[in-house]
Formats: structure tokens, C-alpha cells, sequence
């Protein structure tokens, strides 16, 4: 039994729904679709969820809509009569639009974001299991609010125990069940959508609750490849990672899949197949718990922006217990997760993405720390990139750091920050933003392109 999400790419077009379609009915084992809503049908495009943020953000502000709403009704209208359906299910989902805009004002602003963003893959689910029995697919659209449970508010959406269970008994169904992505229901029937990327979540919850023999991702490249095809030429192809190294090189960078979606699967085990819409005979990337295959010690490179660093010193740090359980409880109490912390002996570095904070937190942060631990300079440099090296075969590879080192010299920067996990599956850098691609390049032909082999 096979659990298959179809990305933003992967449903952006009629022509790409019929491509869907055809992948579904060549494996009788594709029992479950989890669509997103329609993404980019070119780099210039526009994906309907940014279309929907962009109408709710009016909506909130109180400004006109209608342009708007006629924006992402459009998207909808084509693919639908490129599916030969009845153009009352654009007709519907228009009026879906304007029941979620005038209702949702009435609650909060956040569930009107909530409701618009995730009327995005609701209707693309309702419109794609319409045209799977158009043509002969049995097929049925099943919402979220029948049992994927999350938490609530102000607390990460994350799916709660109970949703696993509930969504089970979709594995009995004799029809194929068409999943939106993207959002579940709090016990308390409001609506929350996973951040952005999250319908990989969703595929996941429910690979993991139907227990999926497979995840198969299909997305718009062939595989994942070992750095961003944006910014490196040709990079090699993965066949196989495992789940602890793509955790790590989705968290920074590779978008491909999102790194919330391993959770659930990696516990089962159930290995995820990245595939291509475009080209469904290519096997794709493997994720799984052991790899099977010998490798470089190096699998991927990855890079993402958008971090900033508090610095903290004060002479005798060190001695001082509970300094950093303080300084770390103040930013907890600011609703701020951490992601490394580099220390010294007489200083301490929190790296934090940087949109958690604006300058007014900032300020109110900064004369906390030295309020409270009487720090002797205390302050936040924004416009930092990650760029993480990562391999399960780097913890028996000596020199691999000095190796990375000597190549980010190479492009003119400076290393702000070095962290390896314990694991030791990984090595990040904290370096300035604007020397992030070439940094990737660098390590890029460091690590697989070395001139001497
Ligand atoms: N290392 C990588 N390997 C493959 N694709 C990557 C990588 N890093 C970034 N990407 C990008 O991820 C994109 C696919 O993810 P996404 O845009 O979320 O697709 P989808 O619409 O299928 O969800 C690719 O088109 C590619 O540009
Ligand atoms: N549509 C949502 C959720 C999602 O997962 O989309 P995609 O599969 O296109 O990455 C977004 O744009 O974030």
C-alpha cells in the first residue's frame, strides 16, 4: 500500500492533474493521494497559496478583495475546464472564498490567514477526487476535520497521537482516498495549517497512520540532489539517505522535502520515495532508517538564510551556574526556539531564526540579559546563513572540518560560527549571507568535484 503526495508542481495545471492520474492508476497500490494546492506552472507564476495570503492580508487590513478573489477563482476555472468539469465547481469554490473571508474576519485575523491558506489544497482535493471518477478513478475526498487532530495554539502545529489513530481506518476504504494537505483540526474544531511546505506533513501522518508499506513524495525534479540545483551546476544525483541526513539537510535549505515529515515515518520505518511527476519511470531518492549502499563520506551540502546570533559575554562565565539555563529561559519566555549554541569560556552565541524577533523584542531581550545577568555586552547581528555538510560517513573521516574550513576561506569569508552534533553526522557554518552560493560551490567542488581524483 502505497501513500502518495503530489506537490504544488505536481497539480499546478490540468495537463499536470492528468499526469497525477496516470501515476495513480499504474500501480493498483497507490491507495492514498495527498495534493497540495496548485503551485507554479513556470518561475514567473504565482502559487495559489501565496494568492490566498495575499487576499486574506486584504481581508484583515479591510481593504477590496475582489480582485483577488477572481485571482486565485482563475487558477481553479482553467484546470477545471482543462479536466472537462462542470464549471460549477469553480462557481463553488468562489463561493467557498467568500463564506471563509466573511466568517473568519469574525473570529481572528490568524484564522482568516488559517482558513484562506488552507481553502488552497481543500478545494485542489475536492476538484481532483471530482475528475479521478470523471474518469473512471473510484475515488473519495476526505477531510481533515474526519480525524487529523493537531495541537492547539500557541503551540507549533504538530498532529497529536490521537490523529494517527483516527485516520487508520482509511486503509479499509475500497476507493481511493484524495487527502488535502497542508492542515488539520485542534480537538476543539479550529482549523491550523502547517507551515509553509506542509503538505510533505501531511503525506507523512498519513503513510504513517494507514501503515504505508511506502511514502512515494512526488515533487518536480528527478531525485534529491546533493545541493540546491539552483545554485550548483549538475549536482550529483542521491539514490538512497538515510533519514538522519535528510533531517539535516532539510532543515536548512533543502525544500524538497520538508523536515517535519520524516518525523512520523521515521518512527514506523516506512521508507519515502522522492519522485518526479514529470518523468515517474526515473526511480528517484530512497530515504530510509540504514543505508544500504557504500558512499563519500559527504552527501549533501545545504544552505539557507536568515539567522541571527545573540551574543553574550561576561568575564567568569563559566564559573557562573545556571547562566545558560537563564539566558536561555528568556528567550523561551520571548517565544523563541533556539538552534545552536556555540559557547566560549567567557561568552555564549544563540543562534535563532531570524523572523522570531523584530527590533521591539530585540531591545526588550537585550536589557533583560544584562538586567537579569548583569552581562557585561550583550547583542543581536542579523543576516546569517547556515550552510550545512552532511554524511554519515563523516564521523570516521578525519580532517573533513579542516577540509570545509579551507574551502569557505577560499570565497573571502569568515567562519562566524562551527558547530558539529554529536551524532557527528553533521557540520554547520555560520557565515554572512551574501556569501552563501559561494560558499555552497566551494565545499560543493570540495567535496565532489576534487581535482585530484
Ligand atoms: N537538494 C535539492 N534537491 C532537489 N531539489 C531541491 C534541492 N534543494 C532545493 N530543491 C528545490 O526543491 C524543489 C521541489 O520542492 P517544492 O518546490 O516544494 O516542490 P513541490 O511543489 O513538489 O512541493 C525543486 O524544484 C528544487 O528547485
Ligand atoms: N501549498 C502550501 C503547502 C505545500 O506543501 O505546498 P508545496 O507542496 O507546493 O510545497 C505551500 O505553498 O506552502
Amino acid at each position: 500500500m502505497k501513500v502518495c503526495k503530489f506537490g504544488g508542481t505536481s497539480v499546478a495545471s490540468a495537463e499536470q492533474v492528468k499526469k497525477v492520474a496516470a501515476i495513480v492508476q499504474s500501480d493498483e497500490q497507490r491507495r492514498f493521494v495527498v495534493v497540495s494546492a496548485p503551485g507554479k506552472r513556470d518561475s514567473a507564476d504565482i502559487k495559489v497559496t501565496d494568492l490566498l495570503i495575499d487576499l486574506a492580508n486584504a481581508v484583515i487590513a479591510g481593504e477590496e478583495i475582489e480582485d483577488k478573489i477572481q485571482a486565485v477563482v482563475k487558477r481553479y476555472e482553467e484546470n477545471a475546464q482543462g479536466l472537462g468539469l462542470d464549471r460549477e465547481i469553480s462557481d463553488i469554490i468562489e463561493a467557498d472564498l467568500r463564506t471563509r473571508c466573511e466568517q473568519a474576519i469574525k473570529v481572528s485575523p490568524e484564522y482568516v490567514l488559517d482558513s484562506l491558506k488552507a481553502s488552497g489544497e481543500d478545494n485542489n482535493a475536492k476538484m481532483i477526487a471530482m475528475y479521478f471518477n470523471s474518469i473512471g478513478i473510484e475515488a473519495r475526498y476526505v477531510s481533515p476535520e474526519e480525524g487529523l487532530v493537531v495541537n492547539e495554539p500557541p503551540a507549533r502545529t504538530m498532529a497529536l497521537s490521537e490523529a494517527y489513530n483516527n485516520l487508520s481506518s482509511l486503509k479499509d476504504s475500497n476507493e481511493i482516498i484524495v487527502f488535502p494537505g497542508f492542515f488539520g483540526y485542534t480537538a476543539q474544531g479550529v482549523l491550523r495549517t502547517f507551515d509553509r511546505g506542509g503538505s510533505d506533513i501531511t503525506g507523512a501522518i498519513l503513510a504513517a497512520a494507514v501503515g504505508a508499506d511506502i511514502y512515494e513524495n512526488f515533487t518536480d525534479v528527478d531525485c534529491v540532489f546533493s545541493a540546491n540545483p539552483k545554485v550548483v551546476n549538475n549536482p550529483a544525483e542521491i539514490t538512497e539517505i538515510t533519514y538522519r541526513e535528510m533531517r539535516e539537510l532539510s532543515y536548512a535549505g533543502f525544500s524538497v522535502f520538508h523536515d517535519e515529515a520524516l518525523m512520523p515515518v521515521f518512527k514506523l520505518k516506512i521508507p519515502v520515495n522522492i519522485k518526479n511527476t514529470n518523468n515517474p519511470a526515473s526511480p528517484g531518492t530512497r530515504i530510509v532508517s540504514e543505508s544500504t549502499i557504500n558512499r563519500r563520506p559527504v552527501t549533501g551540502i545545504s544552505a539557507d538564510a536568515g539567522f541571527s546570533i545573540l551574543y553574550v559575554s561576561k568575564y567568569l562565565m563559566n564559573r557562573e551556574i545556571g547562566f545558560g539555563r537563564k539566558l536561555l529561559q528568556i528567550l523561551e519566555e520571548e517565544n523563541i526556539s533556539y538552534e545552536h549554541t556555540p559557547s566560549g569560556l567567557d561568552d555564549i552565541s544563540v543562534i535563532i531564526r531570524s523572523h522570531q524577533v523584530d527590533p521591539e523584542k530585540e531591545q526588550r531581550i537585550v536589557k533583560r540579559v544584562y538586567d537579569e545577568l548583569h552581562a557585561d555586552d550583550v547583542h543581536f547581528r542579523h543576516g546569517f546563513s547556515m550552510i550545512v555538510v552532511v554524511g554519515e560517513g563523516m564521523n570516521n573521516n578525519t580532517g573533513l572540518a579542516a577540509r570545509a574550513a579551507t574551502a569557505i576561506s577560499r570565497t573571502g569569508a569568515n567562519i562566524e560560527m562551527i558547530n558539529q552534533g554529536s551524532s557527528e553526522v553533521s557540520l554547520s557554518f555560520g557565515v554572512k549571507q551574501q556569501f552563501e552560493d559561494a560558499i555552497l560551490k566551494a565545499l560543493y567542488e570540495e567535496f565532489f568535484q576534487p581535482v585530484n581524483v
